[in-house]
């Protein structure tokens, strides 16, 4: 299961980030070469595009990083300090950086975590910004019979102490939203109006939301109106299709080219990645596809 998968490959990426820190990790290609090669691939690359590392798991990083180059996308997303190398090689970026969360259930919303949480991510927000990156995920965690109010007040008071830290190092703490009702039972950051509440209470261009389409379509619908409305507190998307989390062609309900041409027509400079989990056998032959899809 999705959550599985991830939880395993976020353990496995929870290490050597003093090595990566030390090294200073320059930024992936120049704009010129960015451009050079999104264009060989003959995409329009209005809207910046990556790929979720845990949905192609089972392919090696170099194999990924090189497909993932030569289809044009800019970067990976939630990977840690010890592939930032690898990533670095291949001129992508980290487009979302993670590491520092303990996992989806135990956010900010909790205040029994802050300590630890604040100690991993006051480490790690140095580190992203020397490698050169700028976005670095954190979770609200799960209910527990939190209400909306307690659950923000919380979050409010653990994140603020470091949006300081982020802001001096031009880097954006990023809080994503899930579905509660198929994946994520529970969590509590499941609905766009919350995030957003919880952007405006931080009053912060360090603290931003992640709207993952596949799962704000099932908790809410709406896609286009909401992230037209609310685009100033997203600093990011992820894709997949409903229902299923897989490729996002026809075979599922939601309108792709549509959605990106409303992302695009919000002026939007971040990241697009793709995150589903492949059905066809050819896994890089589904990305490409998703990429093209997405290339409005
Ligand atoms: O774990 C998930 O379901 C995610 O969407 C992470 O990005």
């Amino acid at each position: 299961m999705a959550t599985w998968n991830r939880r395993a490959a976020l353990q496995g990426l929870l290490t050597s980030a003093a090595t990566v820190g030390a090294l200073g990790l320059a930024s992936a290609c120049s704009p010129a070469e960015e451009k050079q090669s999104t264009e060989a691939m003959g995409l329009k690359d209005n809207l910046k595009q990556a790929v979720c590392r845990w949905c192609f798991q089972d392919v090696p990083l170099e194999k990924l990083c090189a497909a993932a180059k030569e289809m044009g996308l800019r970067g990976i997303d939630l990977v840690g300090p010890k592939d930032w190398p690898t990533l670095q090689r291949h001129g992508l970026e980290s487009s979302m950086c993670n590491g520092a969360e303990i996992n989806l259930t135990d956010g900010f919303n909790d205040p029994r975590f802050h300590a630890q949480l604040q100690k991993q991510y006051a480490a790690m927000i140095p580190q992203v910004a020397q490698a050169g990156y700028r976005n670095l995920i954190c979770f609200s965690g799960s209910r527990r019979g939190l209400s909306d109010a307690a659950g923000l007040e919380n979050c409010a008071r653990g994140l603020e102490p470091l949006l300081k830290l982020a802001a001096q190092h031009k880097v954006v703490l990023v809080m994503e939203l899930l579905n509660s009702k198929i994946d994520h039972k529970d969590y509590q950051c499941d609905r766009t109006s919350w995030g957003v509440a919880l952007a405006k209470k931080m009053g912060s261009e360090n603290f931003k939301l992640l709207y993952d389409i596949y799962h704000m379509q099932i908790n809410e619908g709406d896609v286009i109106r909401t992230l037209t409305e609310y685009h100033p507190y997203i600093a990011h998307y992820h894709t997949a299709g409903v229902p299923g989390r897989h490729e996002i062609g026809d075979a599922q309900e939601l309108n792709y080219p549509a959605i990106m041409r409303a992302i695009k027509a919000t002026g939007f400079q971040g990241y697009v990645a793709q995150e589903f989990m492949p059905q066809q056998t050819d896994k890089l032959a589904s990305l490409r596809q998703a990429v093209q899809l997405c290339d409005v």
